[in-house]
């Protein structure tokens, strides 16, 4: 149980080296980052029940996750072959892609939840 406990906080490392690196190199990821302080800023002032916490923090999450794979294989693409390839072209494209659709699922959970708060409030 130690020993595991051990290898998980380890493991914290090199993730967060990851996250910080991908936060300083990425302009897509600095926007993420922007609109979630937003969302936890608009989501205290608002008052946002458990929930829609819940709902906001995964929508959330799963951008964060989702830019942060996209950018792991942009990475690895780019280590294969920085020639014009169209396997590689596919794959950024599915990769970006997956961002996309999170991002619209976020928006769409955004819209949701902020929407009618902020409508009775103006
Ligand atoms: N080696 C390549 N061969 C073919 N097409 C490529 C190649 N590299 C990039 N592309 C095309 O250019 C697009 C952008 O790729 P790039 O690596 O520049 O990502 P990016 O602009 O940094 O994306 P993001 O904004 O997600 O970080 C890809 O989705 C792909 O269509």
């Amino acid at each position: 149980m130690h020993r595991w406990l051990a290898s998980v906080v380890r493991s914290f490392g090199p993730a967060l080296a990851g996250v910080a690196w991908a936060l300083k190199t990425q302009k897509n990821l600095q926007f993420h980052a922007g609109a979630t302080v937003l969302m936890v800023v608009l989501g205290f002032w608002l008052g946002l029940a458990t929930w829609e916490w819940c709902a906001v923090t995964l929508a959330a999450g799963i951008v964060w996750a989702a830019e942060l794979m996209n950018t792991a294989l942009e990475v690895l693409a780019d280590r294969v072959s920085l020639e014009r390839e169209e396997a590689i072209r596919r794959a950024k494209d599915a990769a970006a892609g997956a961002v996309l659709m999170a991002a619209v699922g976020a928006l769409g959970v955004g819209l949701m939840i902020f929407l009618p708060k902020l409508w009775v409030l103006l």
